[in-house]
């Protein structure tokens, strides 16, 4: 990391900010018919069109001076050698060995790849027999439903690829408890018979409170059907705290590890994964990670300026950073990526949502943006109002397939699409005062009433976003594009000069949620606490009479 070099980058990224403020996205087009060649990159199949941000040569130029002054490349390298670069938590940051198949990966000097494939092997066998109806419940019969138990990255990821990866999915139903709020585990458990569901219990620590709530609540329940000696036969469990499992009662053999070097909203690729397995099969699991590895492949070894995670992470930190826009849109036009968006809510604020650098001193400069999204063309419906013409500029990030999986549905497609580059279209051109003037008196409007409805029909335009574009929503695509994520997510951190991997911001609101419990039961009064809380437990208390 060089300092004096960093700071003189991000002084020349301000001031090329103020002298291009005038930027507009209309005029570099129009003075610029190679600007989608020159502001677009493709990996096989997969594009990433960013033509249609306001960047242009010289900004890249400098965001990338920026990425070298903190040593973006030594500290990728860092993360794939297997270095301790989570400082805080003094761990190893490895979820890319989950995919690895390019020979060892070393952590402390000890290579883990044989620990990765035996658990990926002992995940495989597992889901085969649950996918085969070789594994029963205690009763004899297979298993039609499986109920994974997990939340955050034991339950996001999971959710997130089994939907995605529907047209796969042959393997007996999947459904996912995450919520403490007993409305959750009890719609699911409605319909479900005990003797032909299997739960799988997911956590990486196994003491969240939610987990292991929901997890007792689902073993009274098989116990009440089924007698206390059933139990065994219709729980597994994936955590790296393996003594806690057996506390809990799952068995040796039905219990997959995985390792501190895994963060939890990274683990979707270690045994966290075990319930898109027995969804898709093996096979098509590993095809996930074949996607993932690929991007690794490429996040590790293409030039700065051609390497897409690098890319998506240098325009994201222009945007936020630079720029100070708030927040990002990421909009799948795939209404099978419906959970992407929270899964990237994890993925990026979890890890980027912080405010101290990796020193400890407050950072300079603002940090993860708030990211969201639906799917398109939902979201036409609902939000992109603002987008076009609120007060504050959202970058958009548009995704999009070329094929669906329905043939004899190719027209939904092709409209899904042309809504898709239109929306991208339509927030770079915008419409003007004219532009409005003129279709409103070809409506047949005369001058007067044209010039006041016009300012309502004007859009500002010059409006960025990038555009994401692959074949098909395939495993291989779909492990592809989260690890253009995680990487992205990994060079904004660098650029930030933030630790991505701990979370100490969620543990303050699980401190006070024990601590109030017993208010909460009337055990103990809620004297000391704000008058707030207070008024809040004592109106909680009567309504409940
Ligand atoms: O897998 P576990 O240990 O149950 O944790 C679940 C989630 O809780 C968090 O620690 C946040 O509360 C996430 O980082 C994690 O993914």
């Amino acid at each position: 990391m060089d300092m004096s070099a960093y700071e003189t980058a991000l002084a020349a990224l301000e001031r090329h900010r103020q002298e291009n403020r005038d930027f507009d996205l209309r005029a570099a087009f129009a003075g610029d018919p190679q600007r989608f060649s020159r502001f677009s990159l493709r990996l096989d199949d997969l594009l990433l069109d960013y033509s249609k941000c306001a960047v242009g040569e010289e900004t890249l130029r400098l965001l990338a001076r920026a990425a070298e002054a903190v040593g973006l490349a030594e500290q990728r390298e860092a993360m794939f050698s297997g270095a301790r670069i989570n400082t805080t938590e003094n761990r190893a940051v490895l979820h890319t060995a989950l995919r690895n198949s390019a020979g060892p990966v070393l952590v402390d000097g000890r290579d883990v790849m044989a620990d990765v494939e035996a658990v990926l092997a002992a995940m495989s066998a597992f889901a085969e027999g649950v996918r085969s109806g070789a594994l029963k419940g205690a009763t004899g019969k297979p298993f039609t439903d499986v109920v994974n138990i997990g939340i955050g990255g034991s339950d996001l990821g999971p959710v997130m690829a089994t939907l995605a990866l529907a047209p796969y999915h042959d393997g007996p139903r999947l459904h996912y408890v995450s919520n403490i709020d007993g409305a959750h585990i009890a719609d699911t458990l409605k319909g479900l018979d005990p003797q032909t569901t299997l739960f799988i219990v997911a956590s990486k620590t196994f003491t969240t409170v939610e987990t292991m709530t929901n997890a007792g609540t689902a073993r009274a329940w098989v116990a009440q059907a089924l007698g206390q000696d059933a139990v065994g036969a219709h729980f597994a469990a994936v955590s790296t705290a393996l003594d806690k499992v057996a506390a809990f009662g799952i068995e040796q053999a039905r219990v997959f590890g995985f390792w501190d070097w895994v963060g939890g909203r990274y683990s979707l690729w270690s045994a966290i994964g075990l319930p898109i397995m027995i969804a898709v099969g093996p096979q098509n699991f590993r095809r996930m990670l074949a996607g993932a590895e690929a991007m690794d492949r490429h996040f590790r070894s293409a030039p700065m300026l051609e390497n897409m995670p690098v890319l998506l992470g240098l325009i994201g930190f222009w945007h936020r950073a630079i720029c100070g826009y708030p927040s990002r849109a990421v909009i799948p036009y795939d209404q099978r990526l419906l959970r992407l968006p929270a899964y990237l809510q994890q993925l990026d604020m979890e890890s980027n949502g912080k405010r101290v650098t990796l020193d400890g001193e407050p950072v300079s400069m603002p940090t993860g943006p708030l990211v969201w999204g639906e799917p398109g063309t939902n979201g036409q419906h609902a939000f992109f109002q603002l987008l076009h013409q609120g007060t504050d500029i959202i970058p958009v990030e548009f995704i999009l397939a070329a094929e669906g999986h329905e043939p004899a549905l190719r027209h939904h497609h092709e409209l899904l699409a042309a809504n898709c580059l239109a929306q991208s279209e339509a927030l770079m051109k915008g419409r003007t005062l004219e532009e409005a003037k003129a279709q409103l008196r070809a409506r047949g409007l005369d001058e007067l009433q044209a010039a006041a409805l016009a300012p309502h029909r004007v859009f500002p335009g010059n409006r960025p976003s990038l555009t994401i574009l692959y074949r098909r929503l395939d495993p291989f695509s779909l492990g592809r594009l989260i690890a253009l994520y995680e990487h992205r997510v990994f060079v904004e951190a660098a650029l930030f000069r933030i630790n991505a991997f701990d979370q100490w911001g969620v543990e303050l609101g699980k401190e006070l949620a024990t601590e109030l419990l017993p208010v909460v039961e009337g055990k103990k009064d809620a004297a000391g606490r704000d008058s707030s809380t207070a008024g809040l437990v004592a109106h909680l208390a009567a309504l409940r009479g």
